[in-house]
């Protein structure tokens, strides 16, 4: 370890946190150092645990670890103090469970934050692709951005989604949801946190529509955005093999944290 390694520290051990900590291990990038991992309960012994990562109890608990980047991944609870905690620490802050954003102010009390620290709130493209082509995209003007969420069943199970319709009866896809991403983002944190990525690249949670469905022949999770304006047009279409352990939470969220991740440490960054 050396003066410039880029120290880490992950909040959260759930699905994607420990498949962030898995592939950091796999892969050994040059200068990244696992510093810690914040758990609610640190008492429980948990098997997998990453080799030299301190335990972090609570966020008054982070300083002490002299973190580079703190990556959020327990839930839109967990932004608002550990995104604070993170920038006072003097570290950058990268937040997965975005849906967060739907409040406004929060957004801009870290983006305040950050500026005052030197720092930075680093948004992941999450489970999504093409968002550097569409934020591109945004500054010369966009007309129209559509973004369609297609999850099997069981991954909207425990969600608003069984108010909205049977999803044990559906033999069919179902578009149970079309609304505006700030809708979205808002009533679906568990499955809805890259409404707020698009809406954010692009065009704002207002004028961002997104459409939730839930396909019984889908074997993962579906992303196909559409994005109209001086630009052209744009049509992305991701089929993301589910985690594992959280069939809510697709594998590329993790990768892209890890991309996110090796690219803070990395002389060349793709
Ligand atoms: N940006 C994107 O594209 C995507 C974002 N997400 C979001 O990422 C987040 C993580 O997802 P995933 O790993 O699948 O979820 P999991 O439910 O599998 O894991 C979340 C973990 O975070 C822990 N946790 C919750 N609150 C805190 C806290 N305050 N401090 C420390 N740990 C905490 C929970 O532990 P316990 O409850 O046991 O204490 C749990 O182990 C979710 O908000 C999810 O919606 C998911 C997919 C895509
Ligand atoms: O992982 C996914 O496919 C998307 C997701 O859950 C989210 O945005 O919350």
């Amino acid at each position: 370890m050396s003066g410039s390694d880029l120290r880490v520290v992950l909040v959260g051990w759930g699905a994607i946190g420990q498949r962030v900590a898995a592939l950091l291990a796999e892969r050994r990038p040059p200068r990244v150092v696992l510093a810690g991992v914040a758990v609610r309960d640190a008492g429980v012994v948990r098997p997998g645990w990453p080799a030299g990562a301190a335990r972090v109890a609570g966020p008054d608990g982070l300083a002490a670890l002299a973190p580079g980047l703190v990556v959020e991944c327990a839930g839109r609870a967990a932004v608002m103090d550990w995104g604070r905690a993170a920038l006072a620490a003097g570290a950058d802050f990268a937040p997965a469970s975005t849906s967060a954003f739907t409040d406004g102010a929060l957004l801009a009390d870290l983006a305040a934050r950050a500026t005052a620290a030197g720092r930075q709130v680093l948004i992941a493209p999450g489970a999504l692709g093409g968002i550097d082509a569409l934020a591109a995209a945004a500054r010369l003007g966009l007309a129209e951005v559509r973004h369609e969420i297609v999850k099997p069943p069981a991954a909207w199970a425990g969600t608003a989604a069984e108010k909205l319709c049977d999803l044990a009866a559906l033999t069919a896809p179902l578009t149970f949801f079309d609304g505006t991403a700030a809708e979205a983002a808002r009533d679906f944190p568990q499955n809805a946190n890259v409404a707020m990525i698009t809406a954010l690249a692009g065009i704002g949670p207002a004028r961002t529509r997104i459409a939730l469905v839930a396909d019984p022949g889908a074997a993962g999770n579906a992303h196909r955005l559409r994005a109209t304006g001086d630009f052209g047009t744009m049509t992305i279409a991701l089929e993301n093999r589910p985690l594992a352990t959280n069939p809510k939470s697709s594998e590329l969220t993790a990768l892209a944290l890890v991309r996110l991740i090796e690219n803070r440490a990395a002389a060349v960054v793709l």
